[in-house]
C-alpha cells in the first residue's frame, strides 16, 4: 500500500497544494494546546491546502495509528513492541506504571527528609540523559541545597570532570540505561565504583542508583534491588523522560516538577487525540515539515529558543527528531521516495543570531526556523525580556519579510552596496509562545515535538521507534574496540584508512 507515495493522487494533491499556497504570513493563525501558542503563519497556508492534507492524513490513516499509539499497541514493528510513553504520563496509570512512580516518590521524599545526598553524580548517555538534563538545566537556576552533575560521554575527561572534587559520603550515583548494556555508561559506572572503592565506605553499592528496563542486569552489576527503579521494554529511550528516568530531576529541583511535566504532556496528549485536524498543533506542525521538508527540499530544521534555560533543547529534539525520523525505508522495508526526516540543529536566541542567523537570512539554502519563548520572565529585569522578545519577533519578521535592491538603495547605501544587503524572505517558522517557563508548560512542548514527529512518520509511512543505524555504529565501535586494545584485524574487514588508523593508535591507546 505504500509503495510509489510520491505517486499517489494524494501526494501529488497535497504537494500541488502546497507549491501554490500563500508563504507570506497574509493571515494570522494561532493554535491553542496545552497552554501554548503555536503560530503557524509563517508555513504554507490555503484553504485548498487544508483540504488537501485531510485527505492525505486519511488515506495514511492517521486516525487509526493514533489510536494504536495510545491503546499501547505493537506500533514499533520492527522490534515487536508497543510505544506506549503516553501511559507513563496518564493520570489514572496500570498499576505497575503507578507503583514505580511511587517508589520513586518515596525515595525522594526520605532522601530529602533525611537530608541525604548532596551531590548526585547521573550517569547515562541519549535518552538516558537528555531529558533530566534539559528538566534540571529548565527549572534548576535558582539553585538548590542538592547539586546535580551529568556524566554521558565515554570521553574519560567526562566522568574525571563529574566525580572532580566531590565528597563520596555524600555523593549518590545514579545509573540510567534502559538496557543496562551500554558501554559508555557502564565504563563510566565502573570508574564512579572504583571512586567509591578508594574512599574506604562500608558499601559503596548503596551510593548507586540504577534505572533500567533490565533490573536482573543492575542487580547482577551490585546496585541493591531496592535501588533499582524499573522502566519496561515498550518505552523507547528518548520517550523515557516519563518514566523513572525522572528520578534524578525529582532530586535535583523537586518532584513537582516531574508531576508537572506529565500534567502538561497528558493535556497535550488530550489535545492531540481530540482537536480537529485543523486546530490540532502537532497535526499543523506535522504537515509544515513535511512540506519544508519534502516538498520545498529544506534539509534542515533550526530550533531556537529565546531562553537560555532551554539550552538543551536543541539536543533533547535532536534525539527525538533524527532517531525518530532519520529512515528511508517505510514499514514496509521498501525505499520511501520522497526525502524523509530533517537535521535538527539550533541553540539559543539571541546567541544564535550572533552565530548562525546570517546563513538563515542569506544563505543560499537557508532553514525553517521554530522560534520558542515565554510570554512572562521569572527574573528582575523587565527590559531584558523586552528585548529578547523583541530580538525574537524581529528575527522571524525579518526571515519572512523580503528586502529587494531596490529598498536597499535607502539613499544612504552606496549602490554596489544595495546587492549585498537584499535579503529574499519567504523562509518559513513556527512560533511557539509558552506562558512561562513552567513544567506543565515545559512537558506540553515536548509532547507537542513527540506527536508532531509521529504524524511524520504516519505521512511518510516510515517506523519512528526504532534505530538500527545506531546500533550498527555500536557493534562496529565494540569491534574496534577489541582491535585497539590487541585483538588482531581479519584481513579485508575495515576500508584501508580505518585499518591504518586502528594499527596506529593501537600502541598509543593505552598511554
Ligand atoms: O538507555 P540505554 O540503553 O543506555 O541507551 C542509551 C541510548 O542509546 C540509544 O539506543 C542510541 O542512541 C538511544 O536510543 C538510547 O536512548
Amino acid at each position: 500500500m505504500l509503495k510509489g507515495f510520491a505517486q499517489t493522487p494524494q501526494w501529488k494533491a497535497f504537494a500541488e497544494a502546497a507549491y501554490s499556497a500563500d508563504s507570506r504570513a497574509s493571515n494570522v493563525r494561532v493554535l491553542d494546546a496545552a497552554g501554548l501558542k503555536i503560530d503557524v503563519s509563517a508555513q504554507r497556508m490555503s484553504p485548498e491546502l487544508d483540504r488537501a492534507a485531510a485527505e492525505l492524513l486519511g488515506f495514511r490513516g492517521l486516525d487509526a495509528a493514533r489510536k494504536a499509539l495510545f491503546a499501547g499497541e505493537k506500533v514499533n514493528s520492527t522490534e515487536d513492541r508497543a510505544a506506549w510513553h503516553t501511559i507513563l504520563r496518564d493520570l489514572a496509570p496500570p498499576p505497575a506504571v503507578a507503583l514505580e512512580r511511587e517508589r520513586v516518590r518515596a525515595f525522594v521524599q526520605r532522601a530529602d527528609t533525611e537530608r541525604r545526598w548532596r551531590n548526585i553524580v547521573h550517569i547515562g548517555i541519549g535518552g538516558s540523559d537528555w531529558g533530566p538534563r534539559l528538566a534540571v538545566e529548565a527549572f534548576g537556576y535558582t539553585g538548590r541545597w542538592r547539586s546535580i552533575r551529568f556524566v554521558a560521554n565515554i570521553d574519560g575527561h567526562a566522568i574525571e570532570g563529574g566525580l572532580a572534587g566531590l565528597d563520596p559520603h555524600d555523593t549518590l550515583v545514579v545509573v540510567s540505561s534502559k538496557s543496562f548494556t551500554t558501554t559508555e555508561t557502564l565504563h563510566n559506572a565502573e570508574r564512579a565504583l572504583a571512586w567509591l572503592r578508594s574512599a574506604e565506605l562500608p558499601d559503596p553499592y548503596q551510593h548507586f542508583v540504577a534505572i533500567t528496563a533490565n533490573p536482573q542486569r543492575a542487580i547482577e552489576w551490585g546496585v541493591p534491588e531496592a535501588h533499582v527503579f524499573r522502566f519496561w521494554d515498550w518505552v523507547g529511550g528518548r520517550y523515557s523522560l516519563w518514566s523513572s528516568i525522572s528520578l534524578p530531576v525529582a532530586l535535583a529541583v523537586g518532584s513537582e516538577v516531574i508531576a508537572g511535566m506529565q500534567a502538561g504532556a497528558a493535556e497535550m496528549d488530550e489535545h492531540f487525540r481530540q482537536a480537529p485536524l485543523l486546530e490540532n498543533a502537532p497535526v499543523q506542525l506535522a504537515l509544515a515539515g513535511v512540506i519544508n521538508r519534502s516538498v520545498l527540499g529544506y534539509a534542515s530544521l533550526a530550533v531556537v529558543p529565546y531562553d537560555t534555560r532551554l539550552f538543551y533543547l536543541v539536543s533533547y529534539l535532536q534525539q527525538l527528531e533524527m532517531e525518530s525520523l532519520g529512515k528511508s525505508v517505510d514499514k514496509d522495508g521498501d525505499a520511501v521516495d520522497l526525502p524523509t526526516g530533517s537535521a535538527v540543529w539550533g541553540m539559543p536566541g539571541t546567541d544564535a543570531q550572533h552565530t548562525f542567523f546570517q546563513w538563515l537570512h542569506q544563505g543560499s539554502d537557508g532553514a525553517p526556523v521554530d522560534f520558542i519563548v515565554c510570554r512572562h520572565h521569572d527574573h528582575r529585569w523587565p527590559e531584558h525580556h523586552r528585548q529578547l522578545l523583541a530580538n525574537c519577533l524581529a528575527q522571524r519578521a525579518a526571515l519572512l519579510r523580503s528586502k529587494t535592491v531596490e529598498e536597499s538603495r535607502d539613499g544612504v547605501t552606496p549602490d554596489e552596496l544595495a546587492m549585498h544587503k537584499a535579503t529574499p524572505g519567504g523562509r518559513p517558522s513556527n512560533l511557539i509562545v509558552l506562558p512561562r517557563l513552567t513544567p506543565h508548560a515545559l512537558g506540553a512542548l515536548l509532547a507537542l515535538y513527540e506527536h508532531k514527529v509521529f504524524v511524520q512518520s504516519v505521512i511518510w509511512g516510515i517506523n519512528p521507534f526504532d534505530q538500527w543505524g545506531v546500533e550498527y555504529g555500536k557493534t562496529m565501535a565494540n569491534g574496534v574496540a577489541r582491535e585497539l586494545a590487541g585483538d588482531r584485524q581479519r584481513p579485508g574487514q575495515h576500508d584501508p584508512s580505518t585499518a591504518f588508523w586502528i594499527q596506529r593508535l593501537a600502541a598509543k591507546s593505552g598511554s
